[in-house]
């Protein structure tokens, strides 16, 4: 079954904005659901609520079908991993392991075949006997990950769980914990600021901007129907342009691009344009229309480079470019460029799509 939140709210200070605003979702079971938005986006507070470790203002959290707003965190049956990664650093990896069994009054036998169980799980049966101190980060968290789901938690809550560790290792821990959820299946919400990882490793994402549901859906959904121009941004890394109609075709700046069929002579649109979808022209000395926007930030970044120009209109669109295509075209910051836009989506009217 899955996990139900109703109407939560949450507010630390009186008069202030709250940190969660009435917020409704489910998570589907056996699902791995993100929390996704920017920093302050309320995100932690939501996750936990839902753990019993903050009281809602208003608001319920169903898990299983049963109301657990009020419920002591013992008796929800979650496994919650942080960021950081919470090890008793004088107990070694078994009896970090072993300490929630034992409390929970598990016989011996038990325990010691849990805890070798949960050790075969997470890839680290050579390192029982080691002390935190003696791991490496991505390992670290791995024991975190055994000890959440040692108790056999209806649901694991997962806060930032990779946010302490370097890309690498976050990218190679993201692979992992999508092939831990094929094995235990159990009913997954993680928190992320990173929309890559969202994309990647979740069913369903739930985007959260200022305390509330910016939009909810699958991965696909969120990134190729964004409900509104935040998620767009934020998903995408999209950039938001405003335009008109003019004989038939939409004028964002000095783009062009495909109107609407619904949309009229005049009519004022928005344009959706992600940063791949742009190919970049400089132009030849003296030829054709003299080129308008203008370079104002170049990024290598690994295979790509980041782009951010500025319009005639006073916008800015974040534009990608593959490094040996960038490197053919050879512009630097403050160079003039034609941006011609591939493929945008072009919205009529007021963020309504
Ligand atoms: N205990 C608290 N007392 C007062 N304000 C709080 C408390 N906890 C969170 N807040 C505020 O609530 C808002 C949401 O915080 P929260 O930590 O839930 O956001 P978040 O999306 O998880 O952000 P981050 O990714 O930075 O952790 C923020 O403005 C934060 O300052």
């Amino acid at each position: 079954m899955s996990v139900i939140v109703e109407h939560l709210t949450r507010q630390f200070t009186q008069g202030g904005t709250p940190a969660v605003s009435d917020v409704s979702f489910q998570a589907p079971s056996g699902a791995i659901t993100t929390l996704l938005g920017p920093s302050g986006a309320g995100k932690s507070t939501l996750l936990r609520i839902i753990a019993g470790l903050e009281l809602p203002d208003a608001g319920r959290v169903l898990i299983e079908g049963v109301d657990c707003t009020n419920m002591p965190v013992q008796q929800r049956g979650i496994g919650v991993v942080f960021q950081s990664y919470a090890l008793f650093k004088h107990m070694t990896v078994r009896e970090n392991l072993a300490f929630g069994l034992e409390t929970r009054r598990l016989p011996r036998a038990e325990v010691e075949a849990r805890v070798d169980e949960m050790l075969k799980l997470v890839q680290l049966e050579e390192l029982g006997a080691r002390y935190p101190g003696q791991l490496s980060g991505g390992q670290r968290q791995r024991v975190a990950f055994a000890r959440a789901l040692a108790i056999r938690p209806k649901l694991l809550l997962l806060d930032e769980p990779f946010g302490a560790l370097d890309s690498r290792v976050r990218v190679e821990l993201r692979e992992w914990l999508q092939s831990l959820h094929e094995r235990t299946g159990v009913t997954t919400l993680l928190v992320t600021h990173d929309q890559e990882e969202a994309l990647e490793i979740s069913q369903h994402v739930v985007v959260l901007s200022e305390g509330r549901v910016a939009q909810e859906g699958p991965p696909e959904e969120i990134y190729d129907r964004p409900a509104t121009p935040f998620v767009a941004s934020f998903v995408g890394g999209t950039s938001v342009l405003r335009g008109q109609v003019r004989s038939g075709r939409a004028r964002v700046g000095s783009l062009e691009v495909e109107a609407p069929q619904s949309a009229r002579e005049g009519e004022t649109v928005q344009a959706f344009v992600r940063p791949h979808d742009i190919t970049l022209v400089k132009p030849a000395q003296g030829v054709g229309e003299p080129a308008t926007s203008l370079v104002k930030r170049l990024k290598p970044v690994g295979g790509y480079v980041k782009v951010l120009l500025k319009l005639p209109t006073g916008e800015s669109m974040a534009v990608e470019v593959p490094r040996a295509e960038f490197d053919k075209l050879g512009v630097v910051e403050g160079d003039l460029v034609h941006a011609d836009v591939r493929m945008a989506k072009v919205f009529v009217g007021d963020y309504v799509i």
